[in-house]
């Protein structure tokens, strides 16, 4: 399969290993250094996109995918407030688009069973619930894309939450937040050096704690889960989300 990789930092370099490892083809890298490669003419050389920018960025880079006529995987976060409208406009033109908050498997395997988990505590109100999410300093967006992921699984499931609401702790001062009110769900978020992603939901009650958490030890997982991903999306029209691959059931 022949791929173009848009955005060649921390993840492009990851997935270009591995895809090629997979015997796939990278012909066309776009970095912020050669963007006026970014034309639909190169991108036509391609079977597959696969997006990995900046959350101000990625917008305009689905457009030249879907203008190309290529299926645009999407793993960058922060931008997701734009899915209606775009799905809107380009899905009944045929525009093809799979994204996903956290490529990695183990990550889809915990958004499952946090569901599953949720629908259970409704049983035990006693218990208080919360998101604390811990990524490397250089992140852009918080919470973290999969954070959201998590708290939306938890919404939907959990009588007791609403919405949710975000703080950022500067983990060198004991911010605390007193505006989150009851029926939000509290994602906390920490940047702490080069942790490339921890997430753990926290039920709490008086007499103990429950803890569920990922954490990724090293980004490999999030750039396999981006090219099984694009191997899977080639052939396909739509707009998809990860779900749709992993299709989980117990
Ligand atoms: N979905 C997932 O599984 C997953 C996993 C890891 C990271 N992410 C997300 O992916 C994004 C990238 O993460 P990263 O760690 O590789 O970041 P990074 O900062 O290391 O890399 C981003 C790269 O994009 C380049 N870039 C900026 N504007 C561009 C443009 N217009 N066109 C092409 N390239 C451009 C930058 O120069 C940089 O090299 C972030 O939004 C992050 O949250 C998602
Ligand atoms: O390193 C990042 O940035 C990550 N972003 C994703 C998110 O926002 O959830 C996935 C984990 C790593």
């Amino acid at each position: 399969m022949k791929i173009a990789l848009l955005g060649y930092g921390k993840m492009g370099k990851i997935i270009e290993k591995i895809a090629i490892d997979r015997k796939h083809e990278i012909v066309l890298t776009i970095d912020h250094d050669n963007m006026h490669e970014l034309t639909v003419e190169n991108l036509k050389k391609a079977d597959v996109a696969i997006e990995f920018t900046t959350p101000s960025s990625v917008l305009s880079n689905i457009h030249k995918c879907f203008e190309a006529g290529i299926p645009v995987v999407v793993g960058t976060t922060g931008w997701y407030e734009h899915l209606p409208a775009l799905k809107a406009q380009h899905e009944p033109n045929g525009s093809t688009i799979l994204y996903a908050s956290n490529f990695s498997i183990g990550v889809n395997i915990f958004f499952h069973v946090n569901k599953i988990l949720a629908k259970l505590m409704n049983n035990y109100p006693y218990y208080e619930v919360q998101v604390e999410e811990i990524h490397h300093t250089q992140k852009l967006d918080s919470p973290s894309g999969t954070a959201i992921t998590i708290a939306e699984g938890i919404i939907e499931n959990l009588d007791a939450k609403r919405d949710w609401a975000n703080i950022l702790i500067n983990d060198n001062d004991n911010t605390v937040d007193d505006n989150v009110k009851n029926e939000q769900l509290l994602i906390e978020s920490h940047r702490i050096d080069s942790v490339p992603g921890t997430h753990t939901v926290i039920y709490d009650s008086e007499v103990d704690t429950l803890e569920f958490k990922h954490t990724a030890h090293n980004r490999n997982g999030f750039a396999l889960g981006a090219v099984l991903a694009a191997e899977w999306i080639k052939d396909k029209k739509g707009f998809h989300s990860i779900q749709d691959m992993f299709n989980f059931s117990v």
